[in-house]
């Protein structure tokens, strides 16, 4: 299968858990959720999305075979002065990763070395392999991958109510605000979500601090 890829970079994973961790990002182009035209987007499922995942024409983007595109994941993550280069982490995001990644490319990935970390809608089941699931439920959506490693649920949103999400089967409950127009009212709320609802824990996107894609 030929996999349709917006962009592939390297950098440090901005969010959740795994902050802080170089990673190689390799976004998917499109989404179940969205079609990525802005005249679409107040008609959309999901409406607040911050990522152009349309088309190939991002870095590195392009149609790739699994094993060329394990091999460009593989040539970037070694494109740099590497001591003890044992934690390989790709981070698959999009767009919605779920329309495409499969068994072949996460055995091409995990063939290269690489812990694969996925970013999800969860409206498509995540496949077999996958190192860590990372689910954002979008409100008005049906998700059927209630488990995994994190739940990175973004706040506010109107529509769900974090508390029913508690009885899914992840490690970490993440609240992360909603960047946006309203930013900083965002993280307000956030803050006081988690200072009264002390299962969740605060994520920022701080690749968008740092300055970093
Ligand atoms: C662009 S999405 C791609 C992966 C997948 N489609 C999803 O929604 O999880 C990556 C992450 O960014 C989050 N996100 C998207 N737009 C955001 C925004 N405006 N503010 C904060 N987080 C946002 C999503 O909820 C998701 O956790
Ligand atoms: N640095 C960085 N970290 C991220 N974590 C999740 C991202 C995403 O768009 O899925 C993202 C992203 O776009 N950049
Ligand atoms: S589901 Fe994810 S990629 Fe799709 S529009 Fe929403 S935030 Fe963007
Ligand atoms: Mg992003």
């Amino acid at each position: 299968m030929a996999y349709a890829v917006k962009e592939i970079f390297l950098t440090l994973q901005g969010e959740g858990m795994q902050a802080g961790r170089r990673a190689v990002f390799l976004r998917f182009a499109g989404c179940n959720l969205w079609s990525g035209r802005e005249q679409d987007r107040s008609r959309a499922a999901c409406t607040f999305c911050d990522t152009d995942f349309v088309g190939t024409d991002g870095e590195n983007g392009g149609r790739y075979e699994a094993e060329a595109l394990a091999g460009t994941v593989a040539a970037l993550w070694e494109d740099g002065d590497l001591a003890g280069d044992a934690r390989r982490l790709v981070v698959v995001t999009g767009g919605e990763p779920m329309l495409q990644l499969d068994a072949a490319l996460i055995a091409a990935l995990h063939g290269r070395g690489f812990e694969i970390a996925m970013e999800s809608n969860g409206t498509l089941a995540a496949a077999e392999g996958i190192d860590w699931i990372c689910v954002s439920p979008k409100a008005g959506t049906e998700v059927v991958q209630r488990a995994g490693d994190e739940l990175k649920l973004v706040w506010p949103q109107a529509g769900i109510d974090p508390e029913a999400l508690l009885g899914w089967d992840f490690d970490h409950f993440l609240i992360q605000p909603l960047d946006g127009p309203d930013a900083a009212a965002s993280r307000a709320a956030a803050i006081a979500y988690v200072m009264a609802h002390p299962r969740w824990r605060l994520t920022l996107q701080t690749h968008k601090m740092l300055g970093l894609p």
